[in-house]
């Protein structure tokens, strides 16, 4: 057994975090996925050289990176990736990309293939788009469908379902007037949107998105509308007026060249306010306050209905869990569609409550890197937790006894999934013997994730390579 601050490599097994007393410390998170690779996209199609600061260096940022040079974008880097000075492709694929095209890959990165598919599909140019086993059970089709009459060519997601690979064949897109599908996941829409530029370019007219029926993750579409804003586009969000009524979209302009300075990743931030809670420690978390782009800063707001005290100044949030009313964390009802990436922390931490936690509204979330109500229910429950599955979500009943036998370790699957790793360190800051598989895949979002937690958790934690 031996600790190490080094990151877990590919040939390390499992990590084993040893619990011990309160957590208590300051961290910053690296950048935000989502506004890194919306800002990737948008400085690689717009006017000029952009330069983003802060950006986060991880796979999913790597794939969409990649993918933008394989199709002639320009990107430099700086400060050990977190600087990228990207200049803008302002032109129409060039006849030898339309005689070749690209094959790109993009890993098991959500907001990379959604994307891309609708920006390369109003730029013009043949493409394929493909990425490992489960980004190819992973839906597109609603995406395909909104694209399929407006695109000047063709698009097709082959995988049964409509999943990736995705082909795409066009001049660009003849129409301005798109509809999507909003309930499975929202990077539909946000794809569509950041492409708008793009079609209008070509039409010279604006370009309206008329969302049907449901929407999910409501704040990233707003993120989007923000970071669209940012870089000089203009967008109209045209809420509707009764719950059945549907979501507008306007967009006009085109993206200038801009410096930016990308927020921490609120969801990454989410483990370390949790580690506060769990433990009965206090955790500031630096570069991020309630008015972030982001709206997973509003999973504070879910620790504090369990009991959590937050504090907060225009640059940093602090949860502290050491005076809890009762000294326990109490269950809640809480619906987390808007921020559902939270959701498996959210789990770990109701495990050491008083009462059930009933998470609701997040069916999308089982079409994530893994199934994250079913699996995610397998896992716990090999820790010894009641769990009930529900269509939209799930109930968390706390541990009766917390403290897994030593010498009977619990070893939970990651599924290939960077949250389950992240979360399933939380449940080791109380019980002994969780083992935690395939550590290195938190890389998707957080390569650094195993030293900065023992940063920040210190001498009476260690995480173990065994
Ligand atoms: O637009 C984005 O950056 C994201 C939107 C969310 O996906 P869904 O809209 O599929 O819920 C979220 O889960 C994902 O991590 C990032
Ligand atoms: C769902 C996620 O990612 P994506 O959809 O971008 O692959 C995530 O990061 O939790």
């Amino acid at each position: 057994m031996n600790s190490t601050t080094e990151l877990p490599s590919d040939a390390i097994a499992t990590v084993r975090v040893i619990p011990g007393g309160p957590v208590r410390g300051s961290i910053r998170p690296p950048g935000s996925k989502s506004l890194t690779n919306r800002a990737l996209l948008m400085a690689a199609f717009g006017r000029g050289t952009s330069q983003l600061d802060g950006a986060l260096v991880s796979e999913d940022t790597h794939v969409m990176t990649d993918s933008l040079r394989k199709i002639g974008v320009q990107i430099e880097t700086e400060d050990a990736g977190r600087t990228l000075v990207v200049t803008g492709l302002q032109r129409a694929i060039s006849p030898s990309d339309q005689a070749t095209g690209h094959d790109l890959y993009i890993a098991n990165s959500g907001t990379t293939v959604r994307f891309l598919t609708a920006a390369l599909s109003a730029l013009g140019g043949h493409y394929t788009l493909r990425g490992v086993p489960r980004m190819h059970e992973r839906p597109i089709g609603d995406l395909v469908q909104a694209l399929s009459p407006v695109v000047d060519g063709t698009i097709e997601a082959v995988s049964d379902g409509g999943c990736p690979p995705v082909h795409i064949h066009t001049n660009g897109w003849a129409k301005q007037e798109l509809s999507v599908a909003g309930n499975v996941s929202s990077q539909y829409l946000s794809g569509l949107m950041m492409a708008a530029p793009l079609a209008s370019r070509r039409s010279g007219a604006p370009v309206s998105i008329r969302v049907v029926g449901e929407l999910v993750s409501r704040p990233y579409v707003e993120m989007t509308a923000d970071a669209m804003q940012v870089f000089g586009a203009s967008v109209d969000l045209i809420w509707p007026e009764s719950a059945t009524g549907d979501l507008i979209v306007q967009i006009n302009g085109d993206y200038d060249s801009i410096g930016w300075s990308i927020e921490p990743d609120a969801s990454a931030a989410s483990y370390f306010w949790a580690a506060a809670a769990i433990s009965g420690g206090d955790v500031t978390v630096r570069g991020l306050s309630r008015a972030a782009t982001q709206g997973d800063v509003a999973f504070v707001d879910v620790l504090q209905q369990m009991g959590c005290r937050i504090e907060e100044t225009d640059d940093s949030i602090r949860v502290d869990a050491s005076e809890l009313p009762g000294g326990k964390l109490r269950g809640i009802d809480v619906d987390m569609n808007a921020i559902s990436d939270t959701v498996q922390t959210l789990s770990v931490v109701a495990l050491f409550a008083t009462s059930p936690t009933r998470v609701r509204g997040v069916a999308h979330n089982r079409f994530k890197e893994t199934d994250r109500i079913g699996d995610l229910a397998r896992e716990l429950r090999k820790l010894g937790a009641t769990i009930q599955e529900h269509e939209d979500g799930m109930t968390i009943h706390p541990l009766v006894d917390p403290g897994v036998s030593a010498d009977s370790p619990v070893r939970l699957d990651t599924y290939h999934d960077h949250r389950m790793a992240m979360s399933f360190s939380l449940a080791g800051l109380r019980l002994d013997g969780v083992q935690i598989e395939n550590p290195s895949c938190t890389g998707k979002t957080y390569p650094n994730y195993w030293a900065d937690l023992e940063q920040l958790i210190g001498r009476s934690h260690h995480w173990t390579a065994e």
